[in-house]
């Protein structure tokens, strides 16, 4: 049984970028700038905001944190959103979600200049990567076809199942698990609405948690021999810890790591590779990798 080690992993990539971002400088070109735009206190995202600031530094990238309160308009938010597409510094910017209610998440997420979306969210990134173009992927769903890769999981023909649709994991998850240049593999996606989960989950050789329900995935609907990636990061309250929280998979991991051939644990799996892709989005965007 091996347990997939993301934060190693994100480690390894994020010394491979640094190495890159000195020879571009050494050769005077510019750091690549990412800046993130935070609203509102929200725990869970001030955790991730923090870590990409800091993965910024660990990179030599240049950030820049922009935060508002959480009764900020839409309409300011929308003229943030414009200053940073016409900022000639700022290489690729991320808003980070959830957003307060009165705001249109989608009108925001269209707002940005494509061209600068390394959260892969806009849709015309979306599309692009339906049809195999290049383009900004999703953090998530390729930070786990990067540690499928690197942990030379076989994914062309197998079976594949994803618990979740949602616009940033599940749904960008399926698409390219599904797609000949990257997964090639049977896909099917499960939800809330889905009959058979357990049935459908046992089938696969790969499961793919997204759902935000703790401990969800039980042996039970795993395979023996199966490869499980929990992507769940929910905070679970905790006495016991000085936070006060911890922090939740979607899997049951004592148990389900006894049968499968591999997992991610959490802390210390996905989320760190997450953190790692937006970086290599990043030095993407510095290098006007996919568009001009
Ligand atoms: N590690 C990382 O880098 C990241 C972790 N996350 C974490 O991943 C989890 C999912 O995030 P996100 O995709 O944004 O979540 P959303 O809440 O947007 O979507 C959840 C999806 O799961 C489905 N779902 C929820 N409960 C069940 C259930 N009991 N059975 C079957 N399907 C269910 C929902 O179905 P329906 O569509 O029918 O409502 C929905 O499609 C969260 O814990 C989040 O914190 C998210 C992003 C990055
Ligand atoms: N515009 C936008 N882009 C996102 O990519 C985005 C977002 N909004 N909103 C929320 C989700 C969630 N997400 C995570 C990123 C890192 C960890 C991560 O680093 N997790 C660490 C633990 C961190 C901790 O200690 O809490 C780990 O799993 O080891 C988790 C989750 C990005 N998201
Ligand atoms: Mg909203």
């Amino acid at each position: 049984m091996t347990i997939i080690d993301g934060k190693a992993t994100a480690a390894k990539i994020k010394e491979e970028i640094a190495q890159r971002v000195k020879d571009i400088v050494a050769a005077g070109g510019k750091r690549p700038h990412l800046a993130a735009v935070l609203v509102g206190h929200d725990g869970g995202s001030e955790t991730y905001v923090r870590n990409k600031v800091l993965a910024c530094q660990a990179c030599g990238f240049e950030s820049t944190l922009v935060r508002y309160e959480d009764d900020i308009t839409e309409e300011e938010l929308l003229q943030c959103v414009e200053k940073l597409n016409n900022d000639k510094d700022v290489d690729g910017f991320i808003v980070q979600l959830p957003l307060p209610k009165h705001i249109n998440e989608q009108k925001i997420i269209e707002a940005i200049d494509y061209k600068k979306d390394v959260d892969g969210f806009h849709p015309i990134n979306v599309g692009r990567m339906a049809i195999g173009l290049p383009c900004y992927i999703s953090a998530t769903p390729k930070g786990i076809l990067e540690l499928l890769r690197r942990y030379n999981v076989e994914t062309s023909g197998k079976k594949c199942a994803i618990l979740g649709r949602s616009n940033i994991v599940g749904k960008p998850m399926a698409q390219l698990m599904m797609q000949k240049q990257y997964g090639d593999a049977t896909v099917v996606v499960l939800h809330s609405h889905s009959q058979n989960l357990k049935e459908e989950c046992r089938q696969a050789d790969i499961v793919i948690a997204a759902i935000g329900s703790p401990e969800f995935v039980t042996a039970d609907m795993v395979k023996p021999g199966a490869v499980v990636i929990d992507v769940g990061t929910t905070r679970v309250p905790d006495a016991s810890r000085k936070s006060g929280f911890r922090l939740s998979g979607d899997v049951k991991f004592d148990e389900v790591s006894k049968i499968c051939n591999a997992i991610t644990p959490v802390p210390g799996g996905v989320g760190p590779m997450t953190i790692c892709m937006l970086m290599l989005n990043t030095l993407a965007a510095g290098e006007r990798k996919y568009y001009p």
